[in-house]
C-alpha cells in the first residue's frame, strides 16, 4: 500500500485569547492512505475544523507534525508549502465563491494565478465543468445557482488544481438531503475516477456512512475511535461513537428491566421474523426501542435495539437464540433510564 498520504503525529493546537487558552486538539495521531475517503466526525466544537486546517497548515499545530506524502510541513519553505497547498484542495460549507465572477471565471481564476494562459485555462475549466455536470451554467453568476450547483463550482475550482487530496469541511451541511446525496455521489466519482484522496469533516454520521471507507471520531480535541466505517458502525466502542451510531437517543421506557441489546442485520428483511420467532419461543415480550436501516458503504445495514424482559433466564435465552442465528449481539449499558 506504501506510505500513507497523510500522517498526523501527536498534533496539539492551542489558541490563546486575551483571557483564556483553548486546547482545540490534544495530541491527535492519524494515518490516511492514498485513495481513502476518510471521515472525521465529531460534535460541534470537537476540533474538526482545526484539525483539517492543520492538514494544509492554514493553522500551524502548536506541537506535533503533519506529513503530506512523507513531507513534514513544518520544515517546508514558503515556496514548498505553497506547492503542497496546491495539491491539497479544500471546499467549505458556504462555498466561498467569487460572487462577481461567472462560474467559468471562478474555475479559471486560480489557473490564471498559477500562470496558465487564458485560453488554455478556459479550455481546462470547461472540461472540468463537464465533470461536475455544470457546463450549461458556465456563464451564470453564483447568485443564480442553487446551493448544490454552487458546491459543484467549488468542487470544479478545486479539481482545476489537479489536487491529490480534497478536504471537505462540512461541505454538505448547508444542503438538503437530496442535494447532499448528489454531492456525495460526485465526490465518490472523483475519488474513484481520479484517485483523489478525500477527507470529509462532518457532524453527520449519515454522510460518513454514505461514502467513507474509514472514520475517525473526535471528541473534545481527542481521538475517541478510528476504524473502517463498517467496524465502527457494527461495534462502536467509545462513548462518542455509540452516541453517533445510536443517533444520541436515550430512551425512557415503561419496562422495568435495564438490560438492552443491539443487533445488527445485513438485510433489513431479516428483522421481523427473527424477533417474532424469538418472542414466540421464549414466551416473553421485548420492547423495541429503535429499528432502522442505514446505508453503510453501499450495503443496507439494519440495527435494532431491544429491551429484554426482567427475568434473567429468559433474557439469557433470548440472547442465545439470536447468537445461534449468527446475529451480532451487543449489550448496551445505560441505554434506558
Ligand atoms: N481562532 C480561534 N481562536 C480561539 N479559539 C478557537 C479558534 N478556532 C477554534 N477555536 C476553538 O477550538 C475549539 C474547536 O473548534 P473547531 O472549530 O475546530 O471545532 P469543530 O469541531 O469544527 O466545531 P463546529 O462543528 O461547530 O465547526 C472550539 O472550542 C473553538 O471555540
Amino acid at each position: 500500500m506504501g506510505l500513507p498520504i497523510i500522517q498526523i503525529n501527536n498534533v496539539t493546537k492551542s489558541f490563546e485569547t486575551k483571557d483564556s487558552r483553548v486546547e482545540a486538539l490534544k495530541g491527535i495521531s492519524l494515518e490516511i492512505n492514498r485513495g481513502d475517503i476518510y471521515g472525521i466526525i465529531g460534535m460541534s466544537g470537537a476540533g474538526k475544523s482545526t484539525l483539517v486546517r492543520c492538514l494544509n497548515f492554514l493553522e500551524k499545530p502548536t506541537e506535533g507534525t503533519v506529513l503530506i506524502e512523507g513531507q513534514d510541513l513544518s520544515s517546508c519553505s514558503d515556496k514548498e508549502l505553497r506547492k503542497v497547498r496546491n495539491s491539497v484542495a479544500m471546499i467549505f460549507q458556504h462555498f466561498n465563491l467569487l460572487m462577481q465572477r461567472t462560474v467559468l471565471d471562478n474555475v479559471c481564476f486560480s489557473l490564471e494565478i498559477l500562470g496558465m494562459k487564458k485560453k488554455e485555462a478556459r479550455e481546462k475549466a470547461l472540461g472540468i465543468l463537464k465533470i461536475v455536470d455544470l457546463e450549461e451554467k458556465a456563464n451564470a453568476y453564483p447568485a443564480q445557482l442553487s446551493g448544490g450547483q454552487k458546491q459543484r463550482v467549488a468542487i470544479a475550482r478545486s479539481l482545476a488544481m489537479d489536487p491529490k487530496i480534497l478536504l471537505c469541511d462540512e461541505a454538505t451541511s448547508a444542503l438538503d438531503p437530496t442535494t447532499t446525496r448528489s454531492i456525495l455521489a460526485l465526490l465518490k466519482e472523483i475519488n474513484q475516477k481520479y484517485g483523489i484522496t478525500i477527507v470529509i469533516i462532518t457532524h453527520e454520521m449519515g454522510v460518513v456512512q454514505e461514502i467513507c471507507s474509514h472514520v475517525a471520531i473526535i471528541e473534545q480535541g481527542e481521538l475517541a475511535e478510528t476504524g473502517t466505517v463498517e467496524e465502527v458502525f457494527s461495534s462502536p466502542k467509545s462513548k462518542a461513537a455509540k452516541k453517533l451510531v445510536f443517533r444520541g437517543e436515550r430512551k425512557y421506557s415503561l419496562m422495568k428491566s435495564k438490560r438492552c441489546i443491539r443487533i445488527v442485520f445485513t438485510e433489513n428483511s431479516s428483522f421481523e421474523p427473527v424477533i417474532a420467532n424469538m418472542v414466540l419461543e421464549c414466551r416473553a415480550s421485548v420492547n423495541i426501542l429503535l429499528a432502522d436501516t442505514q446505508d453503510v458503504g453501499g450495503t443496507a445495514r439494519g440495527q435494532m435495539i431491544l429491551q429484554l424482559p426482567e427475568d434473567e433466564q429468559i433474557a439469557e435465552k433470548m440472547i442465545q437464540y439470536l447468537k445461534d442465528r449468527n446475529l451480532a449481539v451487543e449489550e448496551l449499558d445505560d441505554y434506558v433510564e
